[in-house]
């Protein structure tokens, strides 16, 4: 039997929480959710939910908006016997937007196969048999159940290559941009950088992307490796190496349209970015 809770640590914190969604922030239910969630929804036990997740067998997760830290909605995974279920609640007004598709992947992968769980039961109304048809359930009556090769195949994603670089001026600040309206992440603030066309290195590629999107030079023996970002969005897994750029030839500007910022470590947090720069921030805070 697996315990619901083994990745929380005592403090509650976790090395796998928030799971981070194009527009969602999935974690654990914790006493600051439970005024939103009473409000929202107040036919919910929220004192069962607590004793339920203190003692291991459910694992209630709170659905918030990663831009507005809205409350969007609660999925819970329970523990019955040597069975396992889940249940799911967008908040009125928010149905039919996709945020229940959105969350379900991510915990749906999270569930089988980090908690590996064999498999997970839900109680299907009609209303939800396209989407559970869509994420790989096998209807049978009202219970629908999906196992660990079924997830398999709903988050195989294609691995996309990016190199992305850390532009360090002389006042020791660096350099983000702002995604333009149109693009995926539009708005979010993001290291300049770009896909590695095939053929090219990484550092070829991110000589050429400074050129291309920045208007400078620099060359690949002026790369230095910092770290790598590994994240999964919908429908592809991001592995991005991560350089670190001092020296370049040119006047730094948006050749693309995009915004730049000169941005002090310490005010990094206050720049929205992209879900899998997150984990960057305090590499970077421990390096500049
Ligand atoms: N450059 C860059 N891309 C990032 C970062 N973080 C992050 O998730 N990405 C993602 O990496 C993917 C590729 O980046 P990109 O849009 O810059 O690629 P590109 O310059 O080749 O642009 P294009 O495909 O529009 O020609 C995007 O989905 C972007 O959201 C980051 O810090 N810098
Ligand atoms: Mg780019």
């Amino acid at each position: 039997m697996t315990d619901l809770t083994m990745d929380l640590g005592e403090d509650g914190c976790s090395a796998v929480f928030p799971l981070l969604t194009a527009r969602l922030r999935i974690a654990p239910l914790s006493p600051a959710d439970h005024p939103a969630l009473a409000a929202a929804a107040p036919d919910l036990d929220l004192p069962a939910l607590r004793l339920a997740l203190e003692e291991g067998s459910a694992l209630p997760l709170c659905l918030r908006r990663a831009d507005d830290d809205s409350l969007t909605g609660l999925i819970t995974l329970t523990r019955q016997g040597g069975d396992y279920t889940l249940s799911a609640r967008i908040i009125d007004g928010l149905q039919r937007q996709g945020y229940g598709s959105e969350a379900l992947r991510a915990v749906l992968d999270y569930a089988l196969l980090t908690l590996h769980l064999p498999a997970l039961s839900v109680q299907a109304p009609p209303a939800a048999a396209g989407l559970l048809d869509r994420l790989g359930f096998v209807t049978d009556g009202a219970t629908a159940r999906i196992d660990t090769a079924a997830v398999r195949r709903l988050t195989a994603r294609r691995m996309v290559l990016v190199s992305a670089v850390v532009l360090v001026d002389a006042d020791n600040r660096i350099l983000l941009q702002q995604r333009p309206p149109g693009k995926q992440l539009a708005g979010l603030w993001e290291f300049p950088g770009g896909k590695v066309d095939p053929g090219e290195t990484p550092e070829q590629a991110l000589v050429r992307e400074l050129q291309e999107e920045l208007g400078i030079d620099t060359r690949s023996s002026c790369l230095a490796p910092l770290t790598f970002a590994s994240h999964s969005y919908d429908d592809f897994h991001l592995l991005m190496p991560v350089y670190v750029c001092r020296q370049w030839q040119g006047q730094v500007r948006g050749r693309e349209g995009q915004t730049l910022a000169w941005v002090p470590v310490r005010k990094l947090r206050d720049y929205p970015m992209p879900p899998a720069d997150i984990p960057l921030i305090p590499i970077l805070e421990m390096w500049f």
